[in-house]
């Protein structure tokens, strides 16, 4: 196929409710949908970046940038594309910056789903029809708030809770949530890079709540340190911020730094790597499950679509559309069918409409790239 037009649309939805991390809170996402056109088709994709670099080295502006000065150029000039992987060569082109590849190669891997009439789930290598939900709960002003928000979580049914930690809100709140609710709640922590290995003591005390595991407790880009970590904890470590590739996952499987990945597709770079890093912890017998960036109905159709794949046996943070919004931009909206459960879509591609005038509700730019000419 011939890539014809990419759009870049900027939008920005108020999130219903603030969710704060140890890096800060956020009110709004301010994020783009990157569509790609050929004949009569488009295919969309989401960059996850934030509009500062406070969970990665990423932003909106930093993927903008280079989508618009280094990569949509290339893949305009393409002669032909049979296959999403026919990206690679552009994408090596450039080092780092993967959320900016994942959102352009998203939407090309929807385009081509679309065009050959298959599930994303499906060309993805994806065997369930149904996926099991966790929430994320960011930071609540106080531990009374933070009880009642997984009170109401546990009640709507996630498979899994997810509670952000940092200094001075850890362990006080967590032994408060096993007091409250029991030891069997599935229940984890993520600290977003929060700790140092001064804090090893600390967080010892987390390894009698009986926690899936803890996510990301040291440095975004540390893995040599939670292998230490890791050796002194029985709660198993998962990292996030760290793996950007099925190498960086090699590297901390192979030192003990991870039992459990998160894999987010924009931060490895895409569905093709995340699919690679799922292949390698299905050979390794280490779990995996799908992260979450707050993103709209379309990049969480494309998390979706990732977790049908078989090892993701942990309740990723694919919450439905209306925990975060009022309305989301897909038509329909992602909801449970059952409660925890989002059924994987059969429809070509991401399998989620758009709802065009949520969509151009929330639109604060757009700009056009054509194989002819620039608008
Ligand atoms: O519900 C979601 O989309 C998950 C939200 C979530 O946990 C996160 C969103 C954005 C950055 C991080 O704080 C984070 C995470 O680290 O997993
Ligand atoms: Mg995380």
């Amino acid at each position: 196929m011939i890539i014809e037009e990419i759009r870049i649309d900027r939008l920005e939805m108020p999130l219903k409710h603030p969710f704060e991390t140890s890096f800060g809170k956020l009110m709004a996402r301010d994020f783009l949908i990157v569509s790609a056109t050929s004949g009569d088709i488009t295919g969309y994709g989401e960059s996850t970046a934030f509009p500062l670099p406070f969970y990665n080295e990423e932003s909106t502006e930093t993927v903008l940038y280079i989508l618009k000065k280094l990569i949509i150029p290339q893949v305009l000039k393409m002669e032909n594309l049979e296959h999403p992987e026919d990206l690679d060569p552009i994408f090596q082109s450039v080092k780092g910056h993967r959320m900016a590849k994942a959102a352009l190669e998203g939407a090309v891997w929807d385009l081509y789903c679309k065009k050959k009439g298959i599930s994303l789930a499906n060309a993805l290598g994806g065997t369930k029809t149904e996926i099991d939900v966790g929430v994320s709960i960011g930071i609540e002003p106080t531990i009374g708030e933070l009880l009642d928000r997984v009170g109401s979580c546990i009640d709507q049914g996630y498979k899994k809770i997810k509670v952000k930690i940092k200094p001075g809100f850890d362990v006080k709140p967590m032994q408060a949530i096993r007091e409250r609710f029991g030891m069997d709640v599935p229940l984890m922590a993520d600290a977003n890079s929060a700790y140092t290995l001064q804090d090893i003591d600390l967080l010892k005390q987390l390894d009698p709540l009986n926690l899936m595991m803890i996510e990301q407790p040291l440095a975004y880009d540390d893995i040599i340190d939670h292998a230490t970590l890791q050796k002194e904890l029985s709660t198993p470590i998962c990292l996030d911020e760290s793996i950007h590739s099925v190498d960086d996952a090699r590297k901390a499987v192979e030192i003990g730094a991870a039992r459990v990945i998160n894999i987010k597709v924009g931060r490895v770079g895409g569905l093709t790597e995340a699919k690679k890093i799922h292949d390698y912890c299905q050979a390794m017998d280490i779990p995996v499950w799908c992260g979450g960036m707050l993103e709209s109905g379309i990049g969480r159709a494309h998390n979706i679509a990732i977790t049908s794949l078989a090892n993701f046996t942990i309740p990723g943070d694919t919450s439905p559309s209306d925990r975060y919004w009022e309305q989301d931009i897909t038509d329909p909206e992602i909801k449970f069918h059952k409660p925890g459960v989002i059924k994987v879509p059969e429809g070509p591609g991401i399998g989620y409409g758009i709802n065009e005038q949520a969509f151009n509700d929330y639109v604060v730019g757009t700009e056009t790239f054509s194989r002819t000419k620039t608008v």
